[in-house]
Parts: C-alpha cells; structure tokens; sequence
C-alpha cells in the first residue's frame, strides 16, 4: 500500500489581466504550498477495478476527481489495472485551497508509480490540465509564477513563512466568480521580478467580501495581527507569520465556529518529499535483496 498527501496550495497573490473569447481568464498568481492537506492510500486491485472509500458528500463517485484521474489514466495508457483509494479529507471544498485538484494529481502521480506506466511529469501535469486548471502545478509539485490561463509555469522561490489559514463555512463556486460582470478583469501585467517589488492582492477579494459578507467580516478581523488575503477565488483566507507560535496564538482567539489549520509554506509539494522518502525505502529494500 502507498499513503501519499495531497498538500492544499495558496495563491500568494492572483491577478486578472484579460478574458479570452472562450470565456477563460488569462491571470498571473504565484503558487505555494503548505504541509497540511489531505491523504491518499493506494492499492492494488485486480480487473481494473477502482473503489473510492469514503465516499464524499455531494459528491457521486464518478464525479470525484480522484476516480476521474484514474479513469482518464487508464484511458490513456489502456492499462487494465486497478486499485482502491481511501480518502482522509481535511482540506474544505470551495476553499480555494486547491484541494480537489490535488487529489487528482496525487492519484495521477501515484498510480503512475503502483501500476509502472512510467510517464513522464510533463505527461501527467498534460493529462491534469483535463480535469481542473490547478492539477499540473500541483503534479509539478514545485512552487510556481503561473500565468495565461494557469497554464504557463515560471519555477519560483518565495519566503516560507507559518501561514494561519482560517476556512469560512461556506463553498465558493469559482465559475460563479468568474462569471461575475463586477469582477475586475484590467489588471497590468507584471513580470515576476516587478512582482517581487510590488504589494501583493488577489483581484478576485473584493467581490467575493461583497457576495460573502462572513468572508469580509472574517478577513477585516486577521487583518488586525498580519498581513491577509484571500486565496484562489476564497473562501479561505491566509495570514503569515514567523513562527508556528505566533500563528497559532491567532488561531486560539479565532471567533467562534471558524475552523482554520496553521501550517508551513513549502515551496517543494510535501508529495514529493514522500515520494522521495519512498525512494529511498525501495533503494535500501532492493540492496538488502
Ligand atoms: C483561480 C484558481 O483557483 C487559481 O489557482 C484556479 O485557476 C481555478 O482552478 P479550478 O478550481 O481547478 O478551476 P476549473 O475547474 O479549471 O475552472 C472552473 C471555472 O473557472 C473559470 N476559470 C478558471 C480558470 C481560468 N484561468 N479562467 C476561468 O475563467 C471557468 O469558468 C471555469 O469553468
Ligand atoms: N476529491 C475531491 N475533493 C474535493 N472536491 C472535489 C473532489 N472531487 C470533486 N470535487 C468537486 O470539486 C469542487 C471544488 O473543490 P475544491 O476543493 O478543489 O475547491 P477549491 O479549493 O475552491 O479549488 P480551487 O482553488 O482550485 O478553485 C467541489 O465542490 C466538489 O464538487
């Protein structure tokens, strides 16, 4: 059996700068990581059998991501292999942690390993593009400037600050945000360096705080000990500090009934620092034989 994580991500700032004739948005963000998210088990399983447990509620199992990946896996390969996949769900849905989409990609990732169909990252990060905009960054697994429509990755290395992420209770539907007239859509395009040099925003906070007041509410009460933002198209939002210590002293006074997690930025996915650890564990099992 393989246990793998599939870490949520933040957008450290998130910037439209157009909308193409398709109706995606061209946009520049700057992707990170952080050691907290879900996890996934893997094992193998005969005549191409895929079972996910437990099932997510409001969402058909043929429908989560995760049997989506792996059907499109053996789709594309022809592989006829199995497996079934159990599920530790931490990560809130519509939180703009990203959390379906990693899920995705540590199945891609992960089943790509246990059924040795031996495709490349490229390959994969090619495949997650199919089921959501965020899967090949996190298939990637390394902190990235993205830009076009998400889809154009610069390798990046921001500080890795403690983060207090605080979760409002409700799901934002990021097409809905995005189909909004209200949402700003002009923003200049930078380049990472003039990033670098510029304050960070998200161009999706305003309307979001003005659909959800809970989210303007919430946000108006972080930004009192540190500096805060929204990631991806919300509800959750992120403050960073620098230590465990100080986040966690926030998230004690948290008001009540928000859930929120501190955790690390990571600028390498926390899934391929297992992965590597499973490296290591086959190195030294192969030797002992
Ligand atoms: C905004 C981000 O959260 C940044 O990380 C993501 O790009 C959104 O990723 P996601 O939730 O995986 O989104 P998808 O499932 O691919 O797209 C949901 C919907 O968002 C809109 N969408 C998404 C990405 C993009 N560059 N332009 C868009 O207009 C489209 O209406 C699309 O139908
Ligand atoms: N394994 C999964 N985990 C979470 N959501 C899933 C999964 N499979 C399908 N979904 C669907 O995807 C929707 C978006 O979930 P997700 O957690 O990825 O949102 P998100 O964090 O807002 O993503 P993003 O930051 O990419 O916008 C959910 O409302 C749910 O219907």
């Amino acid at each position: 059996m393989m246990v793998l994580p599939a870490p949520a991500k933040l957008n450290l700032f998130l910037s439209i700068t157009g909308r193409r004739d398709d109706g995606y948005h061209s946009l520049q963000t700057l992707f990170q990581f952080v050691d907290y998210g879900d996890s996934l088990s893997f094992a193998p399983a005969a005549d191409g059998e895929l079972l996910l447990t437990p099932a997510l509620a409001g969402v058909p199992c043929e429908q989560n991501l995760i049997i989506k990946a792996a059907r499109l896996l053996q789709s594309k390969t022809g592989s006829n292999q199995g497996a079934h996949i159990h599920l530790t769900k931490r990560l809130p849905m519509g939180g703009g942690l990203g959390g379906g989409s990693s899920d995705a990609a540590t199945t891609l990732v992960a089943l790509n390993r246990l059924w040795k169909l031996g495709l490349s990252t490229d390959q994969l990060a090619e495949l997650g593009i199919a089921l959501g905009a965020d899967v090949p960054v996190f298939v990637r697994g390394q902190a990235a400037f993205a830009e076009g429509v998400g889809d154009i990755f610069t390798p990046a290395s921001p500080a890795e600050p403690w983060y207090l992420v605080l979760c409002p209770a409700l799901e934002v539907a990021t097409a809905a945000i995005f189909n909004d007239p209200d949402l700003p859509r002009n923003s200049k395009t930078l380049s990472l360096q003039q990033w670098l040099n510029t304050p960070w925003h998200n161009d999706c906070e305003a309307l979001v705080k003005k659909r959800y007041p809970e989210v303007a509410k919430l946000l108006g009460w972080l930004l009192e000990y540190a500096p805060s933002r929204m990631t991806g198209t919300g509800a959750c939002i992120f403050a960073s500090f620098n230590s465990r210590e100080a986040a966690e002293k926030v998230l004690a006074k948290a008001p009540q009934g928000v859930l929120g997690f501190v955790a690390k930025g990571c600028n390498q996915s926390p899934l391929f620092s297992a992965l590597a650890q499973l490296d290591t564990i086959d190195s030294s099992s192969n030797t002992a034989i």
